[in-house]
């Protein structure tokens, strides 16, 4: 596999969710071989322009203090959470939970939980490699791009935790377009550092599964 953008020339759109409601546009097993091999999917314009333009207005007017990451690195986080929350309600809904157990085989997801975050081109801001597994109902992981400004660097990458060897390399370029990621002891994700433009704002959190999360 040439290491390169997981981001094809077009990713395609597999769902569309909107401010009330979450259409299943490509059926999940089109996605389980690109899940199994790069341990990511790609979805392209997963937030519909109603629900994404909402969303960026609420980053836009919204509050976003200092997060630092224990032993990982630093960002900033939105606080309080309403770009987040208005994401983690449109997350959770049934269609796309079952679209995503169906394609990653992950089951009895319950909810995303998630918070918008930004890092900035300071030379301090990033995410070292982690595993997300401090919280074990965690299966999957979603970095959705709230970006107003393109930037460079900043990309996302998952690595098998066991070899090293690189699994993904991801660079946010359209707003309101998802990465959905494998969380599980094999892999480890970083983001690296934004050389310059952005600020690199994302949604990003967990697919929680239903016997711990609740
Ligand atoms: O910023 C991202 O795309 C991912 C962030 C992340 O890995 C985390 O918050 O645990
Ligand atoms: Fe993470």
């Amino acid at each position: 596999m040439a290491l390169s953008d997981v981001a094809l020339p077009d990713p395609g759109r597999p769902l569309a969710v909107g401010t009330q409601h979450t259409a299943i546009l490509v059926p999940a097993d089109g996605h389980a071989e690109e899940f199994r091999r790069q341990r990511v999917i790609v979805c392209g314009d997963l937030l519909e322009a109603d629900l994404l333009a909402a969303v960026l207005q609420r980053c836009r007017t919204g509050q976003f203090v200092p997060d630092v990451v224990a032993g990982l690195g630093a960002r900033e986080v939105e606080s309080p959470s309403r770009a987040g929350a208005a994401l983690n309600i449109a997350l959770s809904r049934a269609p796309l939970l079952r679209w995503v157990e169906a394609a990653t085989g992950r089951d009895g997801l319950a909810r995303v939980e998630g918070r918008v975050v930004q890092t900035r081109a300071n030379g301090v801001d990033g995410l070292e490699w982690h595993d997300d597994l401090n919280v074990p109902a965690r299966k999957l992981g979603i970095t959705i791009n709230l970006s107003d400004a393109p930037y460079d660097g900043g990309d996302f990458e998952l690595r098998d935790a066991q070899s090293h060897e690189l699994v993904t390399r991801y660079h946010h370029h359209v707003p309101g377009t998802a990465l959905l990621f494998d969380v599980d002891a094999a892999s480890q994700h970083r983001v690296l550092p934004v050389g310059s433009g952005g600020p690199r704002r994302v949604f990003t959190g967990w697919f929680l599964q239903e016997a711990a999360a609740r």
